[in-house]
């Protein structure tokens, strides 16, 4: 079982976005991120970048609606989400996302998930951190300053409300870090 999210503690942001953050949340978190480095089907991703291919600076895979998890925790955990926001987003969480950043020189570029209904309705994507610590920003889209939260390990940060379309987030390259690995869960036709 996983803990309550009782004393999950909500920071509004501008323009109806928001973000929940629930400290050491997840339980078991040492198991689940050797279960992940071992067994998430990861793949090294390129995308072109002008005439050029570059690595995608972190390794990826997606489980898709009903695809098993690596680990029962992160099912418990999925389920837990689903139950504790369906008053608010009005559905379950579906897929998860997994991001595996080897060290202090993966990262992700600033972005909002605006793939499907992010773009235009408010939705939410609720993200698990094992290992390492790394900075997540935000910033508004549009210009204005960026909040930065310390994601560790076993904690719970969930973007919710206009946040996607109304503010980017990133996990800038640092100088050094051992390896994180976030899980994304997402609404159906949230990317
Ligand atoms: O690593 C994270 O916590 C964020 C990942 C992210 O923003 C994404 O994959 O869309
Ligand atoms: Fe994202």
């Amino acid at each position: 079982m996983v803990a309550s999210l009782a004393r999950t503690e909500r920071m509004p942001l501008t323009e109806g976005a928001w973000v929940d953050v629930c400290r050491s949340w997840l339980p078991r978190a040492d198991e689940v991120f050797e279960t992940m480095v071992a067994q998430v089907p990861w793949r090294a991703d390129k995308r072109q970048m002008y005439d050029r291919l570059v690595d995608v600076p972190r390794l990826l895979h997606t489980y898709m609606i009903g695809e098993e998890l690596p680990h029962p925790v992160l099912t418990d955990a999925r389920e837990a989400l689903s139950e504790h926001y369906l008053p608010e987003l009005g559905e379950p969480f579906r897929t998860a996302g997994c991001c595996w950043y080897r060290d202090g020189r993966d990262s992700v570029a600033w972005h909002g998930d605006t793939i499907g209904r992010g773009s235009t309705r408010d939705t939410m994507v609720a993200i698990v951190s094992v290992g390492d610590p790394r900075r997540l920003q935000l910033r508004p889209r549009g210009g204005g300053e960026s909040i930065s939260i310390e994601m560790g390990h076993g904690d719970l940060l969930v973007m919710g409300g206009s946040c996607q379309r109304t503010w980017e987030h990133a996990v800038p390259k640092v100088a050094h870090a051992g390896p994180r690995i976030s899980v994304q869960f997402r609404p159906f036709n949230v990317f």
